[in-house]
């Protein structure tokens, strides 16, 4: 009997990414070879969640990977209404929400705004009230989430990354499973102040590889070094410490860990063009602890999958909605076993088992 697969899940959760809505007419990407659904995203995001409800097993959460509306809104003095529009959407869902910041989401909000409002997930989980999208901006410090420390609830909020503004934390939905949330863009040009000295060091260091006046053009047509755009970002010191130290005390207690980001860090589960800038450094810190099973992300709306030969880490990049025909979906039920994840994917978006990798001491 023990050889049999275990039938009931521990918990199950949902997975979203790139919804980009607009209320706007249909388009294309930059290089105009994939159109984009506008309007249709939100229906794409209904039927998501519209599913989730329906299911007998209903998902503890929701991750939603970045990219929640389009950068477009921003120039229509549309970004509170588009926001409010798929928080509404995402409101009637069964499920709490992690968010995930993309890059639209710094072209239509300043870091500082985005720490305040519903899309910090570490403040809000679970409970979403879309009427009020901005919490008074004068809000008290003690509202920060940074004033938590690192701690170790069993359910709900773990550990928060240091740093004044660093939008990485971890929770536990269930004992013996950690989730990180992490903020690929804390090293970028978005959404930092052109005074800071964050901005500067963003700056020098996609100069050394990116001479182009335009940083979103690419440097190069191929290869790895095309990732150093100004629509990419990465880890600092203090996140990757952070994520060492949470990766640690998982190792400790024999956890097994997933781990989310809008850009996606292994070169075989992307087009390297949607790399995150230091995405060695990211995967050294993963590769030195047994206990991460999964590396989720966004951005790359062609979606991709690679396991790690050496880690035997499940890297999921997820179809975006953005890109996906009005008659298709795009979103993910996963499934959560001792000794498997099973990703039951809608729409453009494979079934995949992701067993986990024996627990290295
Ligand atoms: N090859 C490119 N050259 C110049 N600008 C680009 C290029 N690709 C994307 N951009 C610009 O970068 C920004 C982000 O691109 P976008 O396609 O919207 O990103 P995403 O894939 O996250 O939706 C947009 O302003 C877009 O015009």
């Amino acid at each position: 009997m023990d050889d049999c697969p275990q039938q009931t899940p521990l918990f199950t959760f949902g997975v979203i990414a790139d919804i980009q809505y607009a209320d706007i007419d249909d388009g294309y990407n930059f290089t105009r070879t994939r159109r984009r659904y506008y309007r249709s995203s939100l229906k794409l995001l209904r039927n998501a969640r519209e599913s989730w409800s329906e299911t007998a097993v209903k998902p503890e959460f929701i991750l939603q990977l970045g990219d929640i509306i389009d950068g477009f809104n921003k120039g229509q003095g549309a970004s509170d209404r588009a926001l409010h529009t798929v928080l509404r959407e995402f409101s009637s869902g069964p499920a709490e929400l992690h968010h995930v910041w993309g890059n639209h989401e710094f072209y239509n909000f300043s870091r500082s705004s985005l720490l305040r409002s519903q899309l910090n997930s570490s403040l809000h989980h679970g409970s979403l009230h879309p009427d009020s999208l901005y919490p008074d901006s004068s809000s008290p410090d003690s509202l920060h989430p940074y004033s938590l420390h690192p701690g170790s609830s069993s359910r709900g909020l773990g550990a928060q990354a240091p740093g004044s503004d660093i939008y990485a934390y971890s929770f536990s939905p269930c004992p013996g499973f950690t989730f990180v949330v992490l903020d690929a863009y804390d090293v970028s040009l978005l959404g930092r102040q052109e005074s800071s000295e964050q901005y500067s060091q963003a700056m020098d260091l996609i100069k050394q590889y990116n001479t182009n006046e335009d940083l979103n053009c690419p440097p190069l047509i191929e290869g790895l070094q095309q990732r150093f755009t100004m629509f990419n970002g990465g880890f600092s010191k203090e996140q990757l410490d952070w994520l060492d130290s949470i990766l640690s005390s998982a190792d400790e207690k024999q956890e097994r860990v997933t781990i989310v980001s809008h850009l996606p860090v292994h070169p075989r589960s992307t087009d390297p063009i949607c790399l995150a800038w230091n995405y060695e450094q990211l995967l050294a810190v993963v590769q030195s602890h047994g206990s991460v099973v999964c590396f989720m992300a966004g951005h790359d709306h062609e979606g991709g999958y690679h396991q790690d030969t050496d880690t035997g880490v499940h890297h999921v990049t997820f179809e975006g909605v953005i890109e996906t025909p009005p008659d298709s979906n795009a979103f993910a039920t996963v499934s959560v076993y001792k000794d498997r994840m099973e990703l039951k994917g809608r729409g453009r978006i494979a079934d995949r088992v992701l067993l986990f990798p024996c627990l290295r001491s």
